[in-house]
């Protein structure tokens, strides 16, 4: 038996091009919805009901930025991009990466919304499908790309756009913001998610080794070379080559590279036939390539062969709001004992102050030095290296965040809201963590309604 759309009771008199498109998304495997053109939930399928569905909160009727975001007001209202007002305004689709929260907690999804127009191009209603992202997490996680920044937000709704076609993508960022991960990122929202992801360090290369690893060689075809070997290209087949530190590769191995991309052909070292070559590529670089052209460090043409698709990756320190996040994401993913460790809000708010010039790579590394000295599962501000602690040490260039803004952080809404979820510590020792008094402590779960009794 067919199951019946999720219609409101009261919402029978729809206009007739709404009321087939009802009974048309239910047979869509993806989660959609119909809206009206006030933000009223309509109708959802059954997909929607299994994966964001909740028993004890009704959505049809409701505004979708209150069930989706917990707003008061649309999107575009609250500091986001709204895709049906642009969807309005275009009178054509539109498509865009939101955090939503779900019966799981918040996660990404993309977001495509399509206006329903009458004979007079009136917008009479919207349908919007939601597809979960599942190569990143707005929740902390044991493994994978975790952010819900609004920097990090940028590049993943650039993966996920790129993600569909078979274009070069260049990752652009500094060293450890994440370029391997997002590479496989693109790799895993792709069509070739099921073949293989190739990882060629061009750094770690040297130039003699170069040619013989990406295109494979023949037997005898150089002193060492016994037998025949695949190389990297081959393997890559069907799936994604990830050429890390594109800015390393030496200007006479660049023309081969070139040479590969244009023509889609490559030849073993040593072979007289050529061979196809099938892969997506995805290069990543810190170095300035635009600026190694100028300098004629790096050619051109080959430039303008791999960027076709830049993505820049953003510093840590420019999306602080992640930190968090990732804090809680590593805390999880070092702890064999399974033991839950936490981080003093003063501590959380050195992490939050530091400006992270290694940024995620150094900031694990933080981590899983802090996490031998939380004996109890509470790491302290005494647990992080001195460089950390004092502000204006050698490690450090002068934060723009004081120690005011620290103390300040770690008795924020958000630290206090942290502490109590935990849940393990007392109310007394949850005070002397957020350096407050037990009677202002007190006040303070009470006005954030977080039981003052
Ligand atoms: N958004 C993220 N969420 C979780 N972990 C991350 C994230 N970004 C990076 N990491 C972790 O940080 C470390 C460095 O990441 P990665 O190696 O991808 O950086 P990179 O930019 O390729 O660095 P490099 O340029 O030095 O090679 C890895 O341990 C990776 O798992």
């Amino acid at each position: 038996m067919t199951p019946t759309p999720t219609l409101a009771a009261s919402e029978t008199n729809h206009p007739p091009q709404v009321q087939s498109l009802i009974s048309y998304l239910e047979h869509e495997a993806q989660p959609m919805i119909v809206l009206d053109p006030d933000y009223n939930i309509l109708a959802a399928n059954t997909a929607y009901e299994r994966q964001f569905g909740t028993a004890d909160r009704p959505y049809i009727g409701h505004k979708c930025y209150r069930i989706s975001h917990h707003y008061d007001v649309p999107c575009d209202q609250a500091g986001e991009h709204c895709p049906m007002k642009h969807a309005f305004e275009l009178k054509g689709p539109d498509r865009v990466l939101h955090i939503h929260h779900t019966p799981r907690g918040p996660e990404h999804v993309d977001v495509e919304l399509r206006p329903i127009l009458d004979g007079e191009r009136r917008v009479v209603a919207y349908v919007e499908r939601l597809t979960t992202v599942r190569h990143a997490s707005a929740r902390p996680s044991k493994e994978g790309l975790v952010g819900s920044s609004a920097a990090f937000n940028a590049a993943l709704e650039a993966v996920q756009r790129v993600s569909r076609s078979n274009l070069p993508v260049l990752l652009l960022g500094e060293s450890g913001t994440g370029k391997e991960l997002f590479a496989r990122a693109v790799h895993e929202a792709s069509e070739r998610h099921r073949g293989p992801f190739v990882v060629v360090d061009c750094s770690g290369l040297p130039e003699t080794l170069f040619e013989s690893e990406l295109f494979g060689h023949e037997k005898g075809a150089f002193t060492g070379a016994q037998n025949r070997k695949k190389g990297l290209i081959e393997t890559a087949a069907g799936g994604t080559l990830f050429l890390d530190e594109i800015g390393d590769v030496p200007l006479a191995m660049q023309v081969k590279l070139l040479r590969l991309i244009e023509s889609g052909t490559f030849r073993r070292v040593g072979a007289t036939e050529t061979q196809q070559a099938d892969f997506r590529l995805v290069a990543a670089t810190h170095k300035p390539l635009q600026q190694m052209m100028a300098e004629g460090a790096f050619r051109q043409d080959l430039y303008y062969r791999i960027a076709a698709f830049p993505i820049v990756l953003p510093p840590l320190r420019e999306r602080r709001s992640d930190i968090p996040l990732l804090v809680d994401s590593f805390l999880q993913r070092g702890s064999r004992s399974g033991q839950r460790v936490v981080v003093q809000p003063a501590a959380m708010a050195l992490l939050q102050a530091h400006d992270w010039p290694g940024n995620i790579r150094e900031l694990r590394n933080v981590l899983e030095r802090a996490r031998l000295f939380a004996d109890d599962g509470v790491v302290r501000a005494e647990h992080l290296p001195e460089w950390l602690r004092a502000p204006h040490g050698p490690h450090t260039q002068p934060s723009a965040v004081s120690r005011a803004d620290m103390s300040a952080a770690a008795q924020s809404d958000e630290a206090i809201r942290r502490l109590v979820a935990d849940g393990r510590l007392s109310r007394k020792e949850m005070a002397a963590m957020a350096g407050l008094s037990e009677r202002t402590f007190y006040r303070r779960l009470k006005a954030l309604g977080l039981g003052g009794n």
